[in-house]
């Protein structure tokens, strides 16, 4: 007897990413209540499964859905508002004068469901932001229906939404009990970066992190000048200050980490930390590329994100897996560095290990989650096909993902948004352009 399912999803390639570099062909995907059931040849699946729901995908590669492991989703409002500048001039003179005018909670939400929309489109399942007013973050998610990992941003200096450093851990506590037992979301403790946090509020979140397992979501050497004013300010670099601090564990995700000493590069394998690569964001603001082939060869984990709209100004995971791959290749002159397989892995099952969702999503295996993205591959741009792995990372675009499923939910049906108006959300950022520029 057949078993009845909610969807069956056949599709000429699977790509499941564990195992490391497969690509099954024809193939189909059972999901009952949010999860994978099975993967198994299309034509032996009449005779297991009866679907309440059948989708064939025909020339598409079926996969998990991507993980943006490092986001401002709401600054998708700023796009494009200050480009071609040093991060610190950008920040200091641009992002944070325009967010201390803006940023209330009706411009998170707004800006964050314009950000969810474009990664949707992206192929995008999974999100770990970091911005002020949290709640409207998690709001936005809920809408969507997309799963995300929240910051709880702590900063020392005043905003609309927080004081200081304690009023920020408060309010942001205060939102992850508002919205704990969510099934799609997620917390971190967000510490903007060792030039805006004291250590004090380090310790403080060091603490917390441990007392109630949340992951440690921080940006971290991210430009030479950061190196330069820790070592006139503190007397040492940025990553032996945390060190000494007792942040560095398998609970950090390290943002950019682009200047590393190889010791530093070793420090970071042993205690077990995650790093979030932004390749985009690091070439337009000159931070420098980091060394992701010798982090990777020490063992340490490698995520890939794509910041914020207005470092990047993209939110587009495809580009920044194929930037991963190439920028490896150009900055070792080797070759063989971070192969097509190797940067598909970094933007799906390396973003879940650096959550802490790897045994729900990441990969395609019975148990998890039915996060999933279909991307067609009979365009005149990925014609012929030799090989679907090489076509995801080197050929297609984001134009070319067509489904996208969060917890066997179809949030992208045909290139069409399911829970989000696209037009809608078109004719608010207008709207909010008129109150940037002002
Ligand atoms: C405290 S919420 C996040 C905070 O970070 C700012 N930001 C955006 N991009 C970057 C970046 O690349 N490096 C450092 N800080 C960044 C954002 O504008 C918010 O103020
Ligand atoms: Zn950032």
């Amino acid at each position: 007897m057949p078993q009845t399912i909610d969807t069956l999803i056949s599709a000429r390639w699977i790509v499941p990413i564990e195992p490391a570099g497969v690509c099954l062909k024809q193939h189909s995907l059972a999901i009952d209540k949010g999860r994978i059931v099975a993967i198994l040849p299309t034509a032996e699946a009449p005779a297991s499964y009866l679907a309440r729901e059948r989708v064939d995908l025909g020339s598409h590669v079926l996969m998990p859905g991507l993980i943006n492991l490092h986001s401002h989703a709401a600054m998708s409002l700023l796009r494009g508002l200050a480009d071609d500048l040093p991060l610190m001039d950008w920040l200091n003179h641009h992002i944070w004068p325009a967010e201390s005018r803006l940023v209330r909670d009706e411009f998170v939400y707004e800006g964050t469901l314009l950000a969810l929309a474009e990664m949707l489109r992206g192929g995008v399942t999974c999100v770990n932001d970091m911005y002020f007013y949290p709640g409207a973050t998690a709001r936005a998610l809920l809408t969507a229906k997309m799963r995300g990992m929240i910051g709880l941003t702590v900063l020392e200096f005043p905003t609309h939404y927080a004081s200081d450093a304690a009023d920020y851990l408060h309010k942001g506590l205060s939102t992850r009990d508002e919205f704990n037992g969510e099934p799609l979301l997620g917390f971190t403790l967000a510490p903007h970066a060792p030039y805006t946090i004291s250590d004090q509020t380090f310790g403080k979140v060091v603490t917390l992190s441990e007392e109630l397992e949340l992951p440690i979501h921080v940006h971290l050497h991210e430009s030479q000048q950061e190196i330069i004013d820790s070592l006139k300010d503190y007397h040492v670099r940025p990553l032996a200050r945390l060190k000494a601090l007792g942040l560095l564990s398998p609970n950090l995700i390290g943002v950019h980490c682009v200047h590393l000493t190889t010791d530093e590069i070793h420090w970071l394998a042993q205690h077990g930390c995650h790093v979030a690569h932004n390749p985009t964001s690091n070439m337009k603001l000159a931070s420098g590329i980091a060394p992701v082939s010798a982090l990777l060869e020490a063992g340490v984990n490698v995520g890939i994100g794509t910041d914020s709209a207005a470092s990047n100004n993209r939110l587009d995971m495809l580009a920044e897996i194929r930037m991963t791959a190439l920028l490896a290749k150009a900055a070792t002159l080797q070759a063989q560095t971070v192969p097509a397989h190797q940067a598909l892995a970094m933007a799906t099952l390396h973003g879940a290990k650096a959550l802490g969702l790897d045994h729900l999503i990441g990969s395609l295996l019975p148990g998890k989650a039915a996060d999933l993205c279909a991307i067609r591959l009979d365009d005149l741009e990925t014609a012929p096909c030799f090989d679907p792995i090489s076509h995801l990372v080197y050929a297609a675009g984001r134009e070319h993902v067509t489904d996208v499923w969060v917890a066997g939910r179809r949030l992208l049906q045909n290139r069409e948004l399911t829970t989000l108006n696209a037009a809608q959300l078109v004719a608010r950022a207008r709207a909010w352009r008129d109150k940037v520029r002002s």
